[in-house]
């Protein structure tokens, strides 16, 4: 970290519950012996106010701790508290004290500060990724690249505020407007355990730059590397109070924040129902700031001429890798795959074979989040068994109890014959799941994809430029990709359509969200 005192600046205190700890942990092998030899005595703590701190109502707290399991062992890795919500309140309220100073920060102050987290997260980047593998379940290459994107987000809005222009326009020669834009306040920030750090810094970085302050809170199942960021805020000179991170539940701790008529906006990623229940809890509060990033049960369109030999090979790996990159745990990833009739069955061939020798549990295919998680992914296999479906690969789980749980492995699973309308062929499993489903024509395929309450990504798969643009403009998803799957560019609109979501975010739709407009009118003689 450029310090030159002998002690390093992370094995200062607190070692009485053993968490600085974590910080010496920069190989897998150190990680996994320190969390057998602490057997789950690690507690996780809160960041407000720039230091850690465990909630005030700290008595009340110890019955309400929340364990945080290793998904590929099963084991008790650490606790988190399940903030109270007088404690959410402490969080924000040290955020709004926070807020009259860093919002009128200079753009040039707020990158540079942003550009140093960026660079401290690069510095620790295998500590972050093996954390973030051992907590989430994911493996560790797939945690290295989304460490990687968390270093991104804060790169890219560290620059971006500084080229930002504001045009004056003349209205019928009589007035000059302008645009003004100014932070909207202090925000609620609310992430999934899917890919924890990644979506994580996808609103604390933009939040950050456009000069707002935030209370965060990660999901309960992944709060590791969550709780990691704060000592990084601290070194990259974050003044106090700008951001907060709180640990704890949905129910108790999210709901409290959100519902905080102190909080100007929030920026929520998750499941459908939460984002349906955040709206409840919001809808008296009109001016708050709502950006929802739900759910998703993506199609893959694969056209007959994907499958020529030029690019057949591209077409079985794009198809792959969107159905099971992280286990199939991102809202993006295309769960529902529909081929056209004349390639079907060699489709359903080279696509098993290809997954089977690609896919591996425990090598390129990590273990699922939770416990929870694993219970809800066996349980539509297991209707999958009992509607009849055909299952080229994989196999309904078996029921686990956490106490024998040695880890919540799903192997790659392909089905076919899945009837239209069951649960498993319309619901968002989010697991390492497919369907594969015939189409004959054009219209078919478009109307199948999309038959689905959800409208958040679509992968169409074909060589034909005219049906790329013309179905691909049909199809009802905030995101297409065409022949390829998950290539991003940080300013491009990201969000969903119907149930998938509502507003977007990246580049100057992140602006959108963390900022107020208004309009002055000047007259012009
Ligand atoms: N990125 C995505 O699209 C994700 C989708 N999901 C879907 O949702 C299903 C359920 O997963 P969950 O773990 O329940 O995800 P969730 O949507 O409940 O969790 C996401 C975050 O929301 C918080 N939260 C939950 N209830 C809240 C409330 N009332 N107010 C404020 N915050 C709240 C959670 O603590 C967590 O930080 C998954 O099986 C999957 O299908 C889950 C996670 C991510
Ligand atoms: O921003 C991305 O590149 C990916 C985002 C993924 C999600 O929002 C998700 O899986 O929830």
């Amino acid at each position: 970290m450029g310090r030159e005192s002998p002690t390093p600046w992370y094995a200062r205190a607190c070692v009485a519950d053993r968490v600085d700890d974590l910080w010496t942990c920069d190989t897998l092998d150190k990680a996994t012996a320190f969390i057998k030899s602490h057997n789950g005595q690690i507690s996780l703590r809160n960041f407000v106010g720039g230091q850690y701190r465990s909630p005030r109502n700290s008595s009340a707290e110890s019955s309400q701790c929340i364990n945080s399991f290793e998904p590929k062992t099963g084991r008790l890795i650490c606790t988190l508290p399940c903030t109270q919500p007088d404690a959410v309140e402490d969080a924000i309220r040290s955020a709004r004290s926070a807020f009259p100073t860093w919002s009128k920060t200079t753009r040039a102050e707020r990158s540079a500060i942003l550009r140093r987290v960026s660079e401290l997260l690069q510095e620790h980047r295998e500590l972050f990724a093996i954390w973030e593998s051992i907590d989430q379940g994911k493996t560790l290459e797939r945690a290295r690249i989304e460490v990687d994107r968390a270093i991104s987000n804060f790169s890219y809005f560290s620059t971006f505020i500084l080229h930002e222009q504001t045009a004056a326009r003349m209205v019928d020669g009589v007035a000059l407007t302008y645009e003004h834009r100014s932070p909207a306040g202090v925000f609620a920030l609310i992430s999934p355990w899917n890919m924890p750090l990644y979506l994580l810094t996808w609103k604390i970085a933009p939040c950050l730059a456009f000069g707002c302050t935030a209370v965060a809170k990660p999901s309960e199942v992944t709060s590791m590397t969550a709780f990691l960021l704060g000592e990084i805020f601290q070194k990259a000179g974050v003044p106090p109070g700008v951001i907060n991170i709180i640990l704890g539940d949905g129910v108790t701790t999210g709901a409290a924040l959100v519902a905080s008529t102190l909080i100007n906006g929030v920026s929520f990623t998750g499941g459908t129902q939460t984002g349906i229940a955040i709206r409840r809890l919001t809808a008296h509060q009109i001016g708050k700031h709502l950006s929802l990033e739900l759910g998703g049960k993506n199609p893959t369109l694969v056209f007959a001429d994907s499958m020529e030999s030029s690019v057949r090979e591209r077409t079985i790996r794009v198809a792959a890798m969107a159905a099971f990159e992280n286990q199939g745990e991102i809202c993006l990833c295309g769960s529902r795959v529909y081929v056209e009739k004349s390639v079907y069955q060699d489709f359903v061939r080279e696509f098993t074979s290809y997954v089977k020798a690609k896919y591996i549990m425990g090598q390129t295919v990590g273990a699922v989040a939770s416990l929870q998680h694993y219970d809800k992914i066996r349980r539509y296999l297991e209707l999958a068994v009992e509607q009849k479906a055909t299952f080229h690969l994989g196999s309904a789980p078996p029921a686990l109890a956490q106490k024998e749980a040695q880890g919540y492995w799903v192997e790659p699973t392909i089905l076919t014959d899945v009837a239209k309308d069951s649960a498993v062929q319309i619901d968002e499993i989010f697991g390492p799941v497919v369907t594969i489903t015939p189409f004959e024509t054009e219209e078919e395929a478009v109307q199948l994809a999309n038959d689905s309450e959800y409208g958040l990504a679509a992968i169409l798969l074909t060589t034909n430029g005219a049906r790329m643009r013309r179905v691909g403009e049909q199809l009802e998803a905030g995101l297409v990709w065409i022949n390829c799957w998950l290539v991003r560019e940080l300013g491009t609109p990201f969000g969903g359509m119907k149930n998938s979501g509502t507003g977007r975010e990246g580049g100057e739709h992140s602006r959108d969200v963390f900022t107020v407009v208004r309009t002055l009118h000047l007259p012009a003689f």
